[in-house]
């Protein structure tokens, strides 16, 4: 067990709403080991951005409630002084955000901002630090490392600032990156290089990797574990080539139905009505995945629905899964029987 970076404890992250708290993140429990990229997926508005920046210390205390335990190599995060919480943040947990054009200062030179974070926790010389971006920049993919060292980050394309962006996540070794939507700015043949590129720096450090995203095609890619979330909660948890193979959870099965199909042909898609709920409209007992499945009656949910280990490491909420089936499937035709999006 000496290898698990990350153990979270029955998170619960809310937002104050007309004085009231919400919690978008509702009970998560999760472990990330070492040398492991745990993938977070789920529609937007479930939780995901949430879960992250409650990981990292981001939300503002003043209009957010953070509850539960986020053990980081052996510390409780939401314990720790302000001033040990940035000796951890940036140097040993690190993130790579969705956009990098705004989070990256728009009138500094890039070299410098790589260095911000040695800064804060090296002791270098501005030679050393130099030295140390530059080889960081190489490292990313960038060869010409002297020119982009000086230059602002509207000079860069898309593609690149985002390998500034993971330069500086790396710029400290950190031993677990969270890394938000990290290509999702990007168009797609840049995505495939970021992602490679990044498959390859978790290679070689062996760090841990939380990925969020909605897309399944990066889960694919990268994962080796993946966490369904839905409207806060995880409904599904499993190795990689388990949820793709032997999807459980309806969510995650309408998750995967809406792909296209690999083969090009074409065919439509089979995504479940409705959308997450906002977090001050979420019902919240029972399953909260019944009122977008309406033909599964509901005698055939938990009134409490937990995590069930259905097989090695293979977890699903709610024992309404037995019984699910896409009306398309019952009626023996796919290509009638699509239920749509709005
Ligand atoms: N600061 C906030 N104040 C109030 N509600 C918030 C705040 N941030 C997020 N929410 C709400 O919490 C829920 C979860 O939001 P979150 O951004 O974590 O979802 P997400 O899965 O990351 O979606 P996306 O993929 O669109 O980023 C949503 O209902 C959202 O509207």
């Amino acid at each position: 067990m000496e290898d698990i970076l990350l153990t979270i404890h029955k998170l619960r992250t809310s937002f104050q709403i007309h004085g009231k708290f919400y919690p978008a993140v509702d009970g998560i429990s999760l472990t990330i080991q070492k040398n492991e990229v745990l993938a977070i997926v789920g529609e937007s508005g479930c939780g995901k951005s949430a879960l992250a920046l409650s990981i990292m210390g981001l939300h503002p205390s003043d209009r957010t409630l953070v509850e539960g335990i986020i053990e980081f190599q052996g510390r409780n995060l939401l314990q720790l002084p302000i001033a040990e919480l940035n000796q951890i943040r940036g140097k040993r947990l690190a993130m790579i955000f969705q956009d990098p054009m705004t989070a990256l200062h728009p009138l500094m030179i890039v070299g410098r901002q790589i260095e911000e974070p040695m800064n804060v926790h090296l002791t270098l010389s501005t030679k050393e630090k130099k030295h140390r971006t530059l080889q960081l920049l190489e490292r990313v993919g960038i060869q010409n490392n002297e020119q982009v060292y000086q230059q602002y980050p509207h000079e860069l394309s898309g593609g690149m600032r985002q390998r500034v962006l993971i330069a500086m996540a790396l710029a400290c070794d950190p031993v677990l990156l969270i890394a938000d939507e990290p290509t999702t700015a990007l168009d797609v043949t840049i995505q495939a290089q970021i992602l490679e590129l990044m498959k390859d720096l978790q290679r070689q450090s062996q760090a841990g990797i939380l990925l969020i995203t909605h897309d399944l095609g990066v889960v694919a890619e990268m994962a080796d574990r993946v966490a369904v979330m839905y409207a806060g909660e995880i409904v599904e948890l499993a190795p990689v080539r388990e949820l793709f193979y032997n999807p459980k959870h309806p969510y995650t099965r309408s998750l995967l139905q809406s792909l296209p199909s690999a083969t090009g042909q074409k065919q439509k898609l089979h995504v479940i009505e409705g959308i997450v709920p906002a977090i001050e409209h979420l019902t919240r007992n029972g399953c909260r995945f019944a009122s977008r499945i309406p033909w599964i009656s509901n005698e055939l949910h938990e009134g409490e629905p937990i995590l069930h280990e259905i097989a090695a490491d293979h977890f699903v909420r709610c024992r309404c899964h037995e019984h699910f089936y896409l009306p398309a499937e019952r009626m023996g035709d796919e290509s009638n029987a699509s239920i749509t999006a709005t």
